[in-house]
């Protein structure tokens, strides 16, 4: 026969209970909204050799500034996809492969939203580049990039894919211009 708990027990019990359930909520809201908090972003730079295209950003985030082509990724999409649509909407290239270079998760202070930005590079593709409304392209010499005017965090993983070296990155900014804190790992891969 079962013994009759004591309120001590009842309340440990209950205790308990109440602690798993905490628990079980707080893991799926995490989970939730490490999902939803999410935006994948693509890059992509054009090469040849001793020169990379980049383009002014006419509009939208980072405008002002030089960078790869890119945006995001679509629903139904794959990465590489929307990559080279990115790249074909913005300059008018039809990359026919690409290389993947790097991954860097973004963070901005006062913004739950991580930006995983996928970061291409291709050396096989179609068309010459074209002013578009969203980008001017132009290209540069692989010793003329022009740093100043770019994303900051640009300057410290470019010279990895300018090497032909995968890497993955973090940065946190604060503001647009103000690095917070970063990391950058080089994986042993080479791109191409
Ligand atoms: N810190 C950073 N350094 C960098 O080099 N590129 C960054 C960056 N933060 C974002 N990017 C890139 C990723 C992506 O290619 C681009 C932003 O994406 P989008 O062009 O989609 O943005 P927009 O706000 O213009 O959106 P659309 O109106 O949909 O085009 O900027």
């Amino acid at each position: 026969m079962e013994r009759a708990l004591s309120t001590e027990e009842i309340k440990k019990e209950r205790h308990q209970e109440n602690e798993k359930a905490l628990r079980d909520k707080l893991m799926s809201s995490s989970h939730q909204s490490s999902m939803a908090m999410k935006k994948v972003l693509t890059l992509v730079f054009v090469r040849e050799p001793g020169r990379i295209l980049l383009g002014m950003k006419k509009r939208g985030f980072g405008q002002g500034r030089w960078n790869g082509f890119g945006g995001k990724v679509e629903k139904g999409e794959s990465i590489t996809d929307g990559a080279k649509r990115e790249l074909l909407e913005e300059c008018g290239v039809t990359a026919k492969s690409l290389n993947e270079v790097g991954l860097i998760n973004f963070e901005f202070v006062g913004d739950p939203v991580i930006l995983e930005v996928h970061v291409f590079d291709t050396w096989d593709y179609m068309n010459s580049p074209v002013e578009t409304e969203e980008m001017r392209p132009q290209w540069y010499g692989e010793k003329e990039v022009p740093f100043g005017e770019m994303w900051p965090d640009d300057e410290y993983w470019f010279p990895h894919m300018l090497n032909g070296k995968k890497f993955e990155a973090y940065y946190k900014f604060e503001g647009m211009d103000k690095i917070l804190d970063s990391w950058i790992k080089e994986k042993t891969e080479q791109t191409s």
